[in-house]
C-alpha cells in the first residue's frame, strides 16, 4: 500500500463539541480529504477501544486509507488495522515490528536527533511523527514546553535525510504538535532541510474540536498545499534601489536598543526614509495592514521579558501581511540567554535577513540543522563586538548554512562583508575603521537595509546595494572626517548625499 502522509489525523475523543459525536468527526475528516487516521485512545477499556477501532477501521477502509493504532499492539492485531504507532515509552519498536510483522506499518514518535538516529539505526519503522513543533494541550509529557520549533523539526530532518539518501525504502516524516490552520503552510515549508522534508502534518484539535469538521479538514488540505505569502511574493524591478527610497520615503518601523534609537532614526531619514521607533503590539497591525512601503528592523540589543513578548507578536503580525523584517540578533554569541532568544524568535516567525556581525552569524549558526558541537570553533564576541576569527571560506560556508536553514538573506559584516543567499554570494568592502567606533553602526546598516526591502525591491539585491551604499558613505565621510565624533556626522551628511 502506498501510504500518503500529508494529512494525518490523530484522534483525539475528549474534545468532540456538543454538536457532534466522535465517529461523526472522524467520518467528516475522511469524507473530506484526511489521509491517514491514528485512533488514541488514552482511557478506554480494551473492549470499548476495540468497539471504537472496528467503527473507525469500516470509515477507513471504505476510504482506502490507513488506520493506524496509538501503542495498542494487541487492539492493532485484533482488529487487523494497518499499522501501529508507538511513542518513546511505549513498547520498543523492534519489538512491536515482531509482533505486526513486515507488512504493517510502524510510526515512532521522536522529539530529538538522538531518537531519530535510534530509529534510522534499526531502520524498522516507516515513518516518524517529529514534534512536539507547538506547545499543545493535547500533549504535555515533552521534553521541550515550548515545542521544538521549525528548527528542532529540521535537526531531525537531517538526520532523517542522510539514512534516506542512502538506503532504498525511505523513512517518511510527519510534523506534530500544535498545528492548525494558522500554520500549517509554514510548517510545511520551514521544516525542511537540503534534500529532506516533511511528508505532512499530523493534526488533533484544529478538526476533532471544530464544529466543522469537513470544512476543517478540506481546508487543510488547501492550506498545506500553500506556499506561505511572504515566500511567494512578486518584486519590483528597480535600477537605484536608494534612490527610490529617497523618492518614496518608505517607513522602518524599528523596535530596536535604547543605545541607538536616535542615531538609527537619524540614519533613516538620512536615506530618505520615515523612521517609527515603536514597542506598542496594539498598532502592529494597523503599521502591517495599511502601509504599503514598510518593513520592520527586529533588534535584540537590549532585551527584555516583556520586549520578547513584543518581538514575537511583531514577527507574527508582519508574516501575516508579508512584510519584511530584517532580525539582528544583537550579542547572541556572547551569552547562552541571548542565543535561546533569537531560537525563540526564529521559531516563531519567518524573517526575510538576518544580519550580524561574525560573533553573532556564528550564534545563529550553532541553531541550524547542520552545525555540530565538534565543529565549534572558539568563543565569538566580546559584548556586543565579535571577536571570532574564522578564514573566508568557513565564513561564507556559516553564512550559507544559516540562509538555506532560515531561508533568508545572510549579511555578515565586518572589515568586509558578506551577503549571502542560498549558494550565491557577494562580498562588500567595509567602509572604515572608523565605523567600528561608532556605536550602532551595525544597527543603523539594518535600518538602511529594511528601508531598501520596504520599496519591494529583491530581498537579496536590496541587501547588497544597502550594503554598497552604507560603506561607500563611510569610505567618503572618513576621506574628511578623521575622529569618530566627526565622522559619525560626516556619515550622516554622505548617506543623505548618495541617496538624494
Ligand atoms: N574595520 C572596518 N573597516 C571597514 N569597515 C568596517 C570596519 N568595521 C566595521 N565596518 C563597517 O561598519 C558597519 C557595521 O559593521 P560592524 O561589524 O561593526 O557591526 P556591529 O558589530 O553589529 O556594530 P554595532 O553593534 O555597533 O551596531 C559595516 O558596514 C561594516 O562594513
Ligand atoms: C552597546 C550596546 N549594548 C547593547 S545594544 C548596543 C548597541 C550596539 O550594538
Amino acid at each position: 500500500m502506498t501510504v500518503d502522509y500529508s494529512l494525518y489525523l490523530v484522534t483525539d475523543s475528549t474534545m468532540i463539541p456538543e454538536s457532534s459525536t466522535f465517529l461523526r468527526q472522524v467520518e467528516l475528516a475522511i469524507a473530506n480529504g484526511a489521509t491517514i487516521v491514528q485512533l488514541r485512545e488514552k482511557k478506554l477499556s480494551t473492549l470499548d477501544f476495540i468497539t471504537r477501532a472496528q467503527q473507525v477501521h469500516a470509515l477507513t477502509k471504505a476510504k482506502g486509507i490507513p488506520l493506524i493504532i496509538n501503542d495498542r499492539v494487541d487492539v492493532a492485531l485484533a482488529i487487523d488495522a494497518e499499522g501501529v504507532h508507538v511513542g518513546q515509552d511505549d513498547m520498543p519498536a523492534e519489538l512491536v515490528r515482531r509482533l505486526i510483522g513486515e507488512n504493517k506499518i510502524l510510526g515512532v514518535t521522536c522529539s530529538v536527533p538522538e531518537e531519530v538516529e535510534a530509529v534510522t539505526a534499526s531502520g524498522i519503522a516507516d515513518y516518524v511523527g517529529l514534534g512536539t513543533v507547538y506547545a499543545t494541550n493535547t500533549k504535555k509529557d515533552v521534553t521541550d514546553p515550548e515545542g521544538t520549533g521549525p528548527i528542532g523539526i529540521r535537526k531531525m530532518l537531517q538526520v532523517l535525510g542522510r539514512y534516506n539518501q542512502s538506503h532504498e525504502k525511505k523513512i517518511n516524516s510527519v510534523a506534530i504538535g500544535g498545528i492548525n490552520h494558522t500554520n500549517a503552510d509554514k510548517v510545511m515549508y520551514e521544516c525542511a532541510v537540503d534534500g529532506e522534508r516533511i511528508d505532512g502534518v499530523a493534526v488533533v484539535s484544529c478538526i476533532m474540536a471544530s464544529e466543522n469538521a469537513g470544512k476543517a479538514t478540506s481546508d487543510l488540505l488547501k492550506i498545506i498545499e500553500t506556499t506561505p505569502n511572504w515566500a511567494s511574493r512578486s518584486c519590483i524591478q528597480e535600477a537605484d534601489i536608494g534612490k527610490f527610497v529617497a523618492q518614496t520615503h518608505p517607513l522602518v518601523h524599528h523596535i530596536t536598543n535604547n543605545v541607538v534609537k536616535n542615531f538609527s532614526a537619524n540614519v533613516t531619514l538620512a536615506l530618505g526614509a520615515s523612521p517609527i521607533m515603536s514597542e506598542l503590539a496594539a498598532e502592529f497591525h494597523e503599521f502591517a495592514s495599511d502601509i504599503p512601503m514598510i518593513a520592520l528592523v527586529l533588534n535584540l540589543g537590549t532585551p527584555t521579558p516583556e520586549l520578547m513578548s513584543v518581538f514575537k507578536t511583531a514577527i507574527q503580525v508582519y508574516n501575516k501581511y508579508a512584510k519584511h523584517i530584517v532580525f539582528d540578533p544583537v550579542a547572541c554569541g556572547a551569552t547562552q540567554a541571548r542565543l535561546q532568544a533569537s531560537k525563540k524568535l526564529l521559531n516563531s516567525g519567518h524573517v526575510s535577513v538576518i544580519k550580524g556581525n561574525l560573533g553573532e552569524i556564528q550564534g545563529i549558526w550553532k541553531l541550524t540543522s547542520t552545525y555540530s558541537e565538534s565543529s565549534n570553533s572558539g568563543s565569538l564576541m566580546r559584548g556586543v563586538d565579535s571577536i571570532a576569527k574564522l578564514t573566508e571560506e568557513k565564513i561564507i560556508q556559516i553564512g550559507k548554512e544559516v540562509s538555506k536553514d532560515f531561508k533568508t538573506v545572510v549579511v555578515i559584516t565586518g572589515k568586509v562583508n558578506y551577503i549571502i543567499d542560498g549558494d550565491k554570494y557577494t562580498k562588500s568592502e567595509g567602509g572604515s575603521e572608523l565605523m567600528g567606533l561608532v556605536t550602532g553602526s551595525g544597527c543603523s546598516l539594518g535600518s538602511t537595509i529594511a528601508a531598501f526591502l520596504a520599496t519591494g525591491a529583491d530581498v537579496y539585491l536590496s541587501a547588497v546595494d544597502a550594503v554598497n551604499l552604507y560603506n561607500e558613505a563611510g569610505r567618503r565621510a572618513a576621506g574628511y572626517s578623521s575622529t569618530p565624533g566627526s565622522f559619525m556626522i560626516s556619515f550622516v551628511d554622505e548617506l543623505y548625499k548618495l541617496t538624494h
